[in-house]
């Protein structure tokens, strides 16, 4: 597999993963049995994320779940998606050289979306549940490409997929670049919840996956007696500040 070192505002990749919501923080499952599903068509998930009525599924880390869910991340090439999910996954950090996702990671459904392996990309938004859009904050262009992003999760991902977006890196003080105002304007501007990541430190990389996850069991549950789960307000009250002062 070749694998080399891209510049950072080049358009990036897109690992997915699916979240069993048996264990909402657990480990994540490969949804491809852990084996390189090639570059074909994405597998299908069903819409409502149930894959085998009333009988348990066992995922390639050994767990038993009866609902899995497609959540894929996107973003700009070295924003993070990669480390992101490993922190999520191993609670462990990829530091020192950047490793630039080539085609489909092995591990776990770990598509590229630098500009040449797009189109392989798209055919994963389209049974995708929950998209985790992504921007460093050390690096204006890839929050500037955000819209365009946008633009094609409109396009080929489904039109009630989860959105959230993640500016990660806040763990590079220095280096900062973009405001988190300037994030929670962007996102406020599209409806979509908003949280500052940081790959390194894990700072709300557990929330993200977990927010995510309780909005796609709450969808998928449909209980009527139950108060609807409100991601934007469990966002906000959960999410922890990367600065001394804010909470
Ligand atoms: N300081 C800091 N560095 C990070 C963080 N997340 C990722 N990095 C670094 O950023 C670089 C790129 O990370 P990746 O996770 O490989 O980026 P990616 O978005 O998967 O990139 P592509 O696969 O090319 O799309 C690596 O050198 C990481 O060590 C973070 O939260 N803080
Ligand atoms: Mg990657």
């Amino acid at each position: 597999m070749s694998r080399k070192k891209t510049p950072k505002s080049k358009a990036g990749s897109a690992p997915a993963s699916s979240l069993p919501t048996a264990k909402e923080n657990g480990p994540v499952g490969s949804g491809g049995g852990g084996s390189n599903p090639g570059p074909g068509p994405a597998p299908e998930t069903p819409r409502n994320g149930l894959l085998l009525s009333g009988r348990p599924s066992l995922s390639s880390s050994g767990d038993f779940y009866d609902v899995a869910f497609k959540v894929m991340l996107v973003g700009d090439s070295g924003v993070g998606k990669t480390c992101l999910l490993v922190r999520f996954k191993d609670g462990a950090f990829l530091a020192g050289t950047f490793i630039s996702t080539v085609g489909i990671d092995f591990r776990i459904w770990d598509t590229a979306g630098q500009e040449r392996f797009r189109s392989v990309t798209h055919a994963y938004y389209r049974d995708a549940h929950a998209l985790l859009l992504l921007y460093d904050v050390t690096n204006r262009a890839s929050f500037d490409n955000i819209q365009a992003w946008l633009t094609e999760i409109h396009e080929y991902a489904q039109k009630d997929v989860v959105l959230m977006l993640l500016g990660n890196k806040v763990d590079s003080t220095q280096e900062r670049v973009v405001k988190r105002e300037d994030g929670e304007k962007l996102a406020k501007e599209y409806g979509v919840p908003f949280m500052e990541t940081s790959a390194k430190t894990g700072l709300n990389v557990d929330l993200a996956f977990k927010a995510i996850a309780k909005e796609l069991k709450h969808r998928s549950m449909k209980l009527p007696s139950e108060p609807k789960f409100k991601l934007h307000d469990y966002v906000k009250r959960e999410v922890r500040g990367s600065g001394c002062c804010r909470p």
